[in-house]
């Protein structure tokens, strides 16, 4: 069944582990998702990042489809259909429309009194609906082509001013970037801390590919409930595909060679959930 992180974010807190949020990049990333988090017991936040969700079929298609894999496969552990990034209050209100459990508005690149009040509208709409939200101060930033930009970070002060609207989980910038990092990531584990005593909120950590275990570690220790994985994953099916095609004798059957991707997925998706030590977590939620 899809449902909203309330609970399950509750649960994490609590025993001190990390949900994966893992990021959608076609069908084939949907199934292995799925069936892995449902092989190991653990909760699942599925992601689609809004930048992508057109390519991807729309917001309509991939809850239908999510419900319909769900249902097919016999999915019993929670799962939640998360908006990532989320562009606009609109975009925000048409994901809740059409079913996701989740949502992030991303204001970040935002004056924060604006994003501190377009995050109380979405909070106001999504609440109502039973949909938890996700918001960021200062902004994660990115890696294109080697150039990193928009890393700002996140105050303590932001982060106060933003509890005010009462999001469920709050994604504060404190030097993670999304993509390839180029030198060392290297997070403010002191602002990290203090936010968490000003505001006591479940903290989100975007960027996490290519952070190193002990980073991980210490911001799980420190609070951080729930940690945004895409890139790494990428790399995964990318290098399974790209040594499954360069292979001779390859023929001409595609299905071979997404499998070996999703076998790629699968594995890193699983590292990833043993470092979070969220796996098998999801029996505390089913009967
Ligand atoms: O933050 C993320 C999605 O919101 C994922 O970041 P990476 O692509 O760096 O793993
Ligand atoms: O990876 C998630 C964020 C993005 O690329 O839009
Ligand atoms: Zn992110």
């Amino acid at each position: 069944m899809l449902v909203p992180a309330f609970e399950l974010i509750k649960k994490a807190q609590k025993n001190h582990y990390a949900l994966g949020h893992f990021n959608i990049n076609g069908l084939n990333w949907i199934t292995t998702y799925l069936k892995t988090a449902q092989d190991t017991k653990s909760p699942l936040i599925l992601a689609t990042s809004d930048r992508l969700v057109e390519a991807l079929g729309g917001f309509e298609y991939l809850v239908d489809v999510t419900k319909f894999m769900i249902k097919e496969f016999q999915i019993t552990v929670p799962v939640v259909l998360h908006l990532d990034h989320g562009i606009s209050v609109e975009h925000v209100k048409a994901a809740i429309d059409a079913g996701y459990t989740s949502v992030m508005f991303d204001g970040s690149q935002l004056p924060i009194a604006e994003n501190v009040r377009l995050t109380k509208e979405v909070v106001e709409y999504a609440h109502k609906r039973n949909v938890s939200v996700e918001a960021e101060v200062g902004a994660i930033g990115g890696n294109e082509d080697g150039i990193i930009s928009g890393i700002k970070y996140a105050s303590v002060e932001d982060a106060v001013q933003m509890k005010t609207t009462g999001i469920d989980l709050l994604a504060a910038a404190l030097g993670s970037v999304h993509g390839d990092y180029v030198g060392k990531p290297d997070l403010n584990f002191d602002r990290m801390q203090q936010i968490v005593n000003a505001t006591k909120l479940p903290l989100v950590l975007h960027g996490a590919s290519g952070i190193p275990d002990n980073q991980i570690q210490t911001a799980i220790k420190t609070g951080t409930n729930k940690i945004n994985i895409n890139t790494e994953i990428n790399y995964a099916w990318i290098n399974a595909v790209r040594m499954n095609i360069n292979r001779e004798n390859v023929g001409h059957e595609p299905v071979p060679i997404l499998q070996a991707g999703n076998e790629g997925i699968k594995r890193m998706m699983l590292n990833k959930m043993k470092q979070f030590h969220v796996l098998g977590t999801a029996t505390a939620f089913m009967d």
